[in-house]
């Protein structure tokens, strides 16, 4: 890994995220293609060089509000509730700054996906799903990995507080769920984690700290930030870029927007690929009309069911991470639309950076996943450095309330039962009363509403890009993230945004 003056690469990957990162390592596996990776925020050289926050997995830095690794995007998680959304902005992207939960999509979701190509059927992306991992809690089998460059352990469920949760989940009736990338029915169980030795793995240091960076043909460039793509005739044929206090065109033999899914779609607008109309009317030259850039935006909606320990219990000794139970709601799909994920640490801790806050009440995180695509992404000026106008479109349809109103009485059962109260003094939020309440409950979710964080659909596979990433009606330009995916994944989208690299990789290299 060099950082000579850029020269024109094969290939130009902007963004060292989930997916970048794991695209340009792949592609430069073949010291015949020239690579060029762009990222806006830092790149370290050695992990000894990245702040210790951003490696421990007792942490998440994107609940940090003012973290450095972070970029924040205003928006609107349904009419007058505004929100802060954050995006990575650091080698790994927001893998380097997330909770470090690695668990694979279900089954359901590729059978939704491969319509889009068969690239994405559960039978082509298995042996790349073992290909990326490591596993290190069941080792190489036909699920797992042996050998590749992300570790996945299992979460601990020896602290007292994860045994009691899974012993409550258990006394509810809810299965056994001891391999959640195992695509067995959904229960409660360990969570699959990129963390060994308290340490979160981020994909820039899986796949771009070792042998990649010795790689003559591969170029990561830091602090480099592509403010538009340049297309002359339908042809992508390099980007303009801001690095070392200059502003230059980079001529590229292809581009690939591994953004994320906020920033590929606004670099798609920046460079006129988007709704004409809106472009037009912010004075965007309209260079191809593909108004499905932007049109929808798919996310989970999260808030937090608070409980008191009963006694001092001990910090979380290497991942904030206890138990998580999936499980399906009313005519919800069968593989589990619905997670309560249980944080050791309390949330004053994951805001603040402390893994220990005692006393104070510790969170569950109760998620709707239903694939669902609610949300939009517009452009509103042409100047790069103006954001998006984001809205996730939460809560909409009764559906929508139903599920998360399930989920939390889902939650609130697991707190409330017997088992859980060798460690529990009981349910601190929410109170009783919306407990029993549909009406209540809904205005108490509103009023707690937040986000997974888990954005995908921004430029979707079928009305953006095909399969292959190929965006239409343009050559020479690809989006390969989570932006790709037309909705959400049943569960946490890193794992799927590593497998997009890797797919994507096999895409280009290919030919295809
Ligand atoms: C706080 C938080 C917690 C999360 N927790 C989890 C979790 O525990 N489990 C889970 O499954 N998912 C989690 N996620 C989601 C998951 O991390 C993301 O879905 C995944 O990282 C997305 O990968 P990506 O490649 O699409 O984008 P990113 O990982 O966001 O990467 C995009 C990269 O592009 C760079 N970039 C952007 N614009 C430019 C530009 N103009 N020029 C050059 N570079 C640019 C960014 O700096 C960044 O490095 C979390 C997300 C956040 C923010």
């Amino acid at each position: 890994m060099s950082t000579p003056a850029p020269r024109r690469p094969d290939v130009l990957v902007v963004g060292a995220g989930g997916s970048g990162a794991v695209l340009a390592a792949r592609l430069s596996e073949d010291p015949g293609c020239e690579v060029l990776l762009a990222e806006a925020g830092p790149v370290p050289r050695a992990l000894s060089d990245f702040p210790g926050g951003l490696l421990d997995a007792r942490l998440v830095p994107g609940a940090q509000p003012g973290n450095a690794a972070v970029r924040t995007f205003p928006a609107l998680l349904a009419p007058g509730l505004p929100y802060a959304a954050a995006r990575g902005r650091f080698l790994g992207g927001s893998t380097t700054v997330n909770g470090g939960y690695f668990v694979r999509a279900r089954r359901e979701d590729f059978d939704r996906w491969s319509v889009h190509g068969d690239l994405w059927s559960y039978d082509r992306v298995l042996p790349l799903m073992r290909a990326l991992e490591t596993d290190l809690d069941f080792g190489a089998t036909a699920l797992h990995g042996g050998g590749g460059p992300v570790p996945v352990r299992r979460t601990d469920l020896s602290h007292p507080a994860a045994a009691a949760f899974h012993a409550a989940a258990r006394s509810l009736g809810h299965p056994d769920d001891p391999d959640k990338n195992a695509q067995a029915a959904p229960g409660a169980g360990p969570v699959p984690s990129n963390t060994v030795d308290g340490r979160r793995i981020n994909t820039g240091v899986a796949y771009l700290l070792g042998e990649a960076a010795r790689r003559p043909n591969l170029t990561v460039l830091g602090d480099c930030a592509v403010r538009s793509v340049e297309i002359r005739r339908g042809r992508a044929t390099g980007a303009v870029l801001d690095h070392g206090g200059r502003r230059t065109v980079l001529d590229a033999g292809e581009i690939v927007l591994c953004a994320g899914s906020l920033s590929s779609p606004h670099l798609l607008h920046l460079s006129g690929v988007g709704p004409a109309d809106d472009l037009a009317r912010h004075g965007i030259p309209v260079v191809h009309d593909l108004p499905a850039v932007g049109a929808a935006l798919s996310d989970h909606p999260q808030v937090t069911v608070e409980w008191a320990p009963r006694r001092p219990l001990p910090p979380p000794s290497g991942n904030w991470l206890g138990g998580a139970l999936h499980l399906p709601s009313t005519g919800g799909a069968a593989a589990g639309d619905l997670e309560i994920l249980q944080s050791l640490v309390p949330i004053m801790g994951l805001v603040g950076g402390e893994a220990a806050a005692p006393g104070a009440p510790l969170p569950l995180l109760v998620s709707a996943l239903a694939p669902r695509a609610s949300g939009t992404l517009r452009t509103v000026s042409a100047d790069p450095d103006v954001p998006p106008r984001i809205t996730y479109g939460y809560l909409e349809t009764g559906a929508d309330r139903r599920g998360m109103r399930e989920a939390v009485r889902a939650a609130a059962a697991v707190v409330t039962a017997d088992a859980f109260g060798e460690v529990s003094g009981g349910l601190t939020d929410p109170p009783p009363g919306p407990l029993d309440d549909d009406g209540l409950l809904d205005a108490w979710i509103l009023a707690r509403l937040g986000t997974s964080q888990h954005t995908c659909g921004t430029v979707p596979m079928g009305a953006a890009v095909d399969g292959h990433g190929r965006v239409h009606g343009l050559t020479g330009l690809r989006v390969a993230d989570t932006s790709v995916l037309p909705d959400a994944p049943l569960r946490g989208p890193a794992a799927t945004a590593v497998l997009i690299g890797e797919v994507i990789a096999g895409a280009v290299r290919a030919g295809g």
